[in-house]
């Protein structure tokens, strides 16, 4: 079952273009990543996608229908990239204060203790550390019991352990059967939670495949070097001239620099670095015109 769809989803923000016909099918008990760089459009389709804002053209569904439903809002939980709470009320109170806008919501013991909250339930939210606070706006998706759940870069800001505790909450809900997506700008957090890995970029989708598949593009290295012709070299997925310098992407560059040498090329000035997700996927994709698909 399709719990969450866009079709040719777009959205201009003015003269921004922050997606650009998406389609999407999120099935029922998977745990999806959004994975992309700043301002490839992650944020703007999850808040198309539970109806917090409406599309230029394109269609949305949330459980087969408005997003915009009552009924069908209801069964979401969501943190947005940045929540404000209220700085005077205690953790408790605000799980209770959540709680209450549902029919049956989880205890207030059972949340807090799945994402690691239940030392801090008597502190005021307004003298929780950046981090703490993050945890609690994630865990507060959680409360309404919902079918499918959206988090926009849930760890962002959290330190290794507060990240493990939100993860197994996140796997806790998904090994019961909760539809989860989530967005990130890391692979590695991706990886520890989804098997299916969405890849955006320009507001586009630039890959939809699972983790392993998606590790091998995004892996691409950048040697970088000053030479002047260069023979045909195996293994490269893509070259630029760029200020004098020949930037050539590969996946095994401990290869390549070998060949560069065997082939007795006369270069200077080597590097070798690992390319950003969105080099990866923007040099990649844009000379061939063509989606990315590992
Ligand atoms: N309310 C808005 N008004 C104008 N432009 C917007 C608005 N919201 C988003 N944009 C623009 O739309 C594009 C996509 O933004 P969006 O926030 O969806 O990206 P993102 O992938 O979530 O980025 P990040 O990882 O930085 O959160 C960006 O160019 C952004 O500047």
């Amino acid at each position: 079952m399709v719990v969450a769809r866009a079709r040719q989803l777009t959205r201009r923000y003015g003269d921004v273009l922050a997606l650009d016909r998406v389609d999407l099918d999120v099935h029922a008990g998977e745990l999806v990543g959004l994975l992309g760089p700043n301002g490839a459009g992650k944020s703007t389709l999850l808040n198309l996608l539970v109806g917090l804002r409406r599309p230029t053209s394109g269609q949305v569904e949330l459980f087969g229908g408005d997003p915009r439903l009552p009924a069908n809002r209801r069964q979401v939980g969501v943190t947005p990239q940045e929540t404000g709470l209220p700085g005077t009320l205690r953790v408790g109170e605000v799980v209770d204060f959540v709680s209450a806008h549902y029919p049956d919501p989880l205890p207030r013991a059972e949340l807090l203790d799945r994402f690691g909250l239940t030392d801090l339930h008597r502190r005021q939210t307004g003298g929780l550390s950046g981090g703490q606070r993050r945890r609690l706006a994630v865990a507060l998706a959680f409360v309404g019991r919902p079918r499918l759940v959206m988090l926009d870069e849930p760890t962002t800001g959290l330190d290794v352990e507060a990240r493990r505790t939100l993860w197994d909450g996140i796997r806790h809900f998904h090994d019961e059967g909760g539809t989860v997506l989530l967005t990130s700008h890391y692979l590695e957090e991706v990886e520890a939670l989804a098997h299916r890995v969405v890849v955006v970029g320009q507001g586009r989708v630039l890959a939809d495949d699972t983790v392993t598949a998606i590790r091998a593009v995004v892996g691409i290295r950048r040697v970088s070097l000053v030479a002047d012709d260069l023979p045909p070299l195996p293994g490269v997925v893509g070259t630029e001239r760029a200020d004098g310098r020949v930037h050539l992407l590969t996946n095994d560059a401990d290869q390549l620099v070998r060949d560069l040498v065997r082939a007795e090329v006369p270069f200077r000035d080597l590097e070798v670095r690992p390319t950003s997700l969105e080099e990866a996927f923007l040099t990649i994709t844009t000379p061939a015109g063509q989606p990315a698909t590992a």
